[in-house]
């Protein structure tokens, strides 16, 4: 039987090769190190051997954190739980390596086997980025799809794609995390994601489902579920204020991811739509946990199950927009709100948002990885590839 998932390879296939009469490139794909060809499910022994080995090739060193995570998948995959007794409190660095490992609980060593390949392979390919996002320097604008801008302590990434809706392609991921990366370290106290033009985003490209790579769907839903958690992962861990600015409708991930942000400022034009189950998808942007927190399950289940679209002011109700704004003065009364919010005193800022993240941040991590992994079997289905077919042939694409 030939599945959707063969219907839309083969499309991709067509259109890969088709006009250009070679290959087109998927560079993220192309960085990605040859154990990530297995086809397996599971990472053997051997797979770790060789993600150990590449760590050791790594250039850039990857920061305490992920150095702690890979410290302790590696001693839950080859030794199991952490049965060491727990340092002394002043012993820093080994009770930091022990309470990483403790906190793998009973996970299964095979799993944590999996769990250190992956991570690995996600960090070396976003190592290798195809064309890496200028990081914002004081006033200074990156052209193209996405555009990087810094001025009077304020950081603003602006989906700049308005005649698709600003839509996000697989660079636009890559760049955004890019961009994070540039304004964790740059010399802002706020952080903020808007969209240039009529909509806030259409959330992912749909387009990004049909380059698939010769190891077939499985390959492709198998790395972006890897790079989707990465992509996550940087919401999740950013140390800053984050603020969404929501010119427009907002559908999709970027409605999910805005659980992770510290306000929401919406035009009373917005509109935010998790179009999941018309789609075969599940929810993602940890939204399967921060949604029903703040809104009750009820309502989380009415967005992420069934779908309902809200205005900007039912989303004010519910918890997940700050505030709403008539369209006509949106930009002038935001954008002075969060010049008056810079002139706070940057570290005190910074240490509030800390305090206030930190109890959740283990939680949100494992949530991110469970829906990744929801999402993995999800694109495979017959369910999502007949949709995205479906949205890709009305607009006379296939
Ligand atoms: C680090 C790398 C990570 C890689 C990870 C990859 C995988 C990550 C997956 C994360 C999962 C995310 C879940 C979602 O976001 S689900 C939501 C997906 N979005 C949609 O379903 C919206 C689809 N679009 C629409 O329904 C409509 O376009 C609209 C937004 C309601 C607007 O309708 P309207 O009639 O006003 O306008 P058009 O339809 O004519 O659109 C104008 C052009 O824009 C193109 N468009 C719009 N949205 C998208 C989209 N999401 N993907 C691709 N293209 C889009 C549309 O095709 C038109 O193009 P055209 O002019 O060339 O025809």
């Amino acid at each position: 039987m030939t599945t959707m998932a063969q219907v839309i390879c083969g499309l991709a296939r067509r259109w890969c090769f088709g006009a250009l009469g070679s290959p087109l490139q998927v560079p993220c794909l192309q960085a990605l190190p040859l154990h990530l060809g297995r086809t397996a499910t599971r990472a053997s022994q051997r797979d770790l051997e060789n993600a150990v080995h590449q760590v050791k090739l790594w250039k850039k060193d990857p920061g305490n954190e992920v150095k702690l995570k890979l410290y302790a998948l590696y001693k839950q995959a080859t030794e199991g739980p952490c049965n060491l007794p727990k340092p002394d409190m002043m012993d820093l660095v080994n009770k930091a390596k022990w309470d990483a490992w403790s906190a793998l609980g009973s996970l299964p060593k095979e799993t944590a086997r999996e769990n250190y390949v992956d991570l690995v392979s996600s960090l070396s390919a976003a190592s290798e980025p195809p064309s890496p996002a200028k990081p914002a320097a004081d006033g200074e604008q990156a052209g193209g799809d996405l555009v990087v801008t810094s001025e009077n302590h304020i950081t603003t990434i602006t989906f700049n794609r308005p005649a698709k809706k600003n839509a996000i392609t697989t660079k636009m991921y890559q760049d955004i995390m890019l961009a994070l990366q540039a304004a964790s370290k740059d010399d802002s106290v706020l952080t903020v994601l808007t969209g240039n033009g009529e909509y806030y985003c259409s959330g992912n490209d749909l387009t990004n489902f049909t380059d698939i790579p010769p190891g077939g769907p499985e390959e492709k839903a198998r790395t972006n579920a890897i790079l989707l958690r990465e992509f996550v992962d940087c919401f999740i861990d950013f140390p800053k204020p984050l603020v969404a600015v929501v010119n427009g409708p907002a559908v999709g991930i970027s409605v999910t991811l805005l659980g992770l942000f510290d306000l929401v400022y919406a035009s009373d034009r917005a509109t935010f739509h998790t179009p999941f189950g018309p789609l075969g998808l599940s929810p993602e942007g940890c939204s399967s946990y921060t949604f029903p927190k703040m809104m009750g399950p009820s309502k989380a289940a009415e967005m992420l199950i069934f779908g309902r679209k809200l205005t900007a002011q039912e989303a004010c109700a519910q918890g997940l927009v700050t505030e709403v704004f008539p369209d006509s003065t949106f930009q002038k009364e935001v954008w002075t709100r969060l010049r008056a919010y810079t002139k706070l005193p940057p570290n005190a800022v910074r240490t509030s948002r800390e305090v206030m993240r930190s109890k959740g941040r283990e939680r949100l991590h494992a949530v991110n990885a469970e829906e990744c992994g929801a999402l993995q079997q999800r694109w495979l289905s017959e369910e999502c590839t007949s949709a995205v077919v479906r949205f890709l042939s009305r607009r006379g694409k296939l």
